[in-house]
């Protein structure tokens, strides 16, 4: 006779879900429509909103871009979500509640509500650089295939816009027709001059459908510049279970962050704004140098160590900053911005060694493939600038030329090489030389392309950290 041995193991509890009744907070009503309902949104407005004097009277309706993922999963908690920072020395978790709407990016017809309400008075943007389609020249492209689509639906004046820009521009009409006044726009992307690349966005999406609505953009809405900083990896399985086991409640949207946090502002805001100053943001009248430190300094060195990190077989920001090859490659660089940051009170060399300790922080696995998408367009802003001007003083501008020479050896062995200009970086790779240098170095600036020494430069720089095919 054969005995059946059955499992006896206890059956799981099953951790309550966060959400207002596990952790009772009032919703505070809708003042601020964010668009980018991603990880980082979550770590820095989100938190500086939570985190105001006056949080009472600020909450946040939040939109996804292209899914509607995140807003579902967060409404199921009543927009709690849990942000963990993260230290060398251990964790520390805390909950936020400004999120009070979580809404599919989508739902153009809850969107424009919320922006045609006369109690809305800003709209903040994380939407990744490369969502504002923004051509060589600065200025928005229009022929863009998605921004042509979506130029063509708002001019039959039936369907949904499907680009931020697109549902920005209707929802923005849809307040003028209520008359409901000025307000502010604040970009939180990482992007020089944010709030003035916003404006000729979103002015010149609206120029093209409806002149008077641009116009009434121009005459009503402010658009704020900012610096954000705070590094903010991807969530992971292991960070939701870690939050699980620390906090005794299930959040399936947890955030993970480096304890630092900025949040540096210039611009009006007409209707009114949170006191985020109580949580540590600065408002100032000149952005542009604390705009420059932070993205030569950080994002620069991020997309250096993305590039030739992943060229030299490493996987986070902290293993490729371990690489005595990339960490002298960023030194140079550094050198080479520092030498064009002017400002009373930068503090170069404490930012600098601030900056290494931030990254090495081990215990935050940012990836250096997250950090490596979209490089033609955040080459522009974070070795473009250093190069030329370095060119100006006369000096050769290597360090910066060889972060867009690791770019192009990484544009042709990376599996996966996620770019708005993915095709053409992919056509020019079919190049070989002068030429294909001459391709790649286009589609990041074509005037410097039309350069034979910045040209011959990149070409004598390609190959320094090998061009073995990278994991994707
Ligand atoms: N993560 C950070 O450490 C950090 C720090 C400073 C600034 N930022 C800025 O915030 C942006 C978002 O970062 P994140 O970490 O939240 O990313 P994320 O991927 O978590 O979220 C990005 C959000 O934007 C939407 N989106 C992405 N591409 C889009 C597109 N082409 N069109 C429309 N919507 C789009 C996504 O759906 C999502 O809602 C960055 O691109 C950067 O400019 C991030
Ligand atoms: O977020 P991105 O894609 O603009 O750039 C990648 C990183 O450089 C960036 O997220 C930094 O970690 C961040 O800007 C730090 O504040």
């Amino acid at each position: 006779m054969s005995i059946e041995l059955q499992s006896q193991a206890a059956p799981a509890v099953e951790l309550p879900r966060l959400n207002r009744s596990l952790r009772p907070s009032a919703k505070a009503p809708v003042r601020i429509v964010h668009l980018g309902l991603g990880a980082f949104h979550r770590s820095h407005q989100a938190w500086y909103t939570h985190q105001a004097g006056d949080a009472a009277d600020w909450g946040i309706a939040s939109f996804t871009g292209r899914r509607p993922d995140a807003a579902l999963a967060l409404a199921e908690q009543d927009g709690l979500y849990t942000v963990v920072e993260r230290a060398d020395s251990g964790d520390s978790f805390a909950v936020v509640s400004s999120i009070v709407e979580a809404v599919d990016g989508a739902d153009m017809q809850r969107l424009a509500a919320l922006v045609a309400a006369p109690a809305t008075a800003v709209i903040s943007l994380t939407i990744t650089e490369a969502a504002y389609r923004l051509g060589t020249d600065g200025h928005l492209d229009s022929t863009a295939p998605d921004v042509a689509a979506d130029l063509a639906l708002l001019a039959s004046g039936s369907g949904s816009p499907t680009t931020p820009l697109g549902r920005l521009v209707l929802a923005l009409a849809a307040r003028r027709a209520a008359v409901a006044g000025p307000l502010a726009v604040v970009c939180c992307d990482n992007l020089s001059n944010n709030g003035t690349v916003a404006h000729n966005a979103v002015v010149g999406l609206a120029g093209a459908w409806d002149a008077d609505l641009a116009g009434w953009i121009d005459a009503n809405v402010s658009f704020v510049s900012t610096s954000v900083d705070r590094i903010t990896p991807r969530t992971t399985d292991a960070d939701v279970a870690a939050v699980q086991a620390a906090c005794g409640y299930r959040d399936t949207s947890p955030v993970v962050a480096e304890p630092f946090s900025n949040w540096v502002l210039s611009g009006d805001f007409p209707a009114g704004r949170p006191r985020w100053e109580d949580a540590g943001a600065v408002f100032v009248a000149d952005i542009e140098p604390y705009e420059n430190r932070k993205l030569w300094l950080l994002n620069g060195a991020h997309s250096l160590l993305a590039y030739a990190g992943q060229l030299r077989g490493h996987t986070t920001v902290a293993q490729a900053l371990a690489d005595p090859l990339c960490l002298r490659a960023v030194e140079s660089f550094w050198d080479e911005a520092e030498a064009n940051l002017s400002g009373a009170d930068l503090q170069i060399p404490a930012y600098r060694a601030a900056l290494l300790a931030r990254f090495s922080n081990a215990r935050i696995a940012h990836h250096l493939a997250q950090i490596a998408m979209d490089g033609s367009t955040k080459l522009r802003m974070r070795a473009v600038p250093v190069l030329r001007a370095e060119r100006a003083a006369g000096r050769s501008g290597a360090a910066a030329a060889l972060m867009i020479a690791a770019w192009m050896d990484y544009s042709a062995a990376a599996a996966a090489f996620h770019d708005p200009l993915a095709e053409e970086a992919a056509a020019a790779n079919r190049l070989s030389g002068t030429e294909r240098i001459r391709a790649l170095l286009g589609l990041v600036d074509p005037a410097l392309a039309g350069d034979a020494a910045v040209v011959g430069l990149l070409e004598g720089l390609c190959g320094t950290f090998g061009e073995l095919a990278v994991a994707p």
